[in-house]
């Protein structure tokens, strides 16, 4: 999935990686977020995937950071549907923060390793031996992706 927004769940409850001391040479206090993931690199990392051949397998959406460690309840993955969130991980979100504070252009991507529980007849459950495999399953296909992918981003791409 190309990150197309995110929701930040830790923050709602004071936990931000932009806490503490603030250091002005690295961008201000207050940042916005709405252009937290780059416009222009999201569209290149679609166009990249379609041109080989993976556009079925590439979606945009959003993605919600979660505390964890545990995987989520049914109530909490039915929750955050109803909010709009298309997948769930424990990562990625304090570093786009982080990089969009010090002015970074962000492309973020999420493998989506497993489906969600959302139904209490459902037998299935979250297994970190089903993320890590299905990591490794799809090792090569993400080679390919941001192996074309860089060498499609300008080398002055940070460059304002
Ligand atoms: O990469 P995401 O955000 O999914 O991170 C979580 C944290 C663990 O590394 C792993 C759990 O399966 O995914
Ligand atoms: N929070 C969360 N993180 C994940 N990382 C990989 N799969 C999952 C999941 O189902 N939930």
């Amino acid at each position: 999935m190309v990150i197309l927004d995110h929701i930040n769940m830790p923050g709602f409850a004071g936990h931000n990686p932009l806490s503490g001391p603030k250091e002005e040479q690295f961008g201000p206090r207050f940042p916005p977020m709405s252009d937290a993931y780059d416009k222009d690199l999201r569209k290149l990392a679609l166009a990249v995937g379609q041109e080989l051949g993976f556009a079925e397998k590439i979606r945009e959406g959003v993605y919600c950071c979660l505390g964890g460690p545990n995987f989520e309840t049914i109530a909490e993955c039915r929750m955050l549907n109803s909010l709009g969130v298309d997948a769930v991980g424990m990562s990625t979100v304090p570093e786009v923060i982080v990089a969009g504070h010090c002015g970074l252009r962000v492309l973020g991507m999420s493998l989506v390793t497993n489906k969600a529980v959302m139904d209490y007849n459902s037998e299935a459950t979250a297994s970190q031996d089903e993320v890590l495999q299905a990591g490794k399953d799809s090792a090569r296909f993400l080679e390919k992706l941001i192996a074309l992918l860089v060498q499609r981003i300008e080398p002055n791409n940070n460059v304002s």
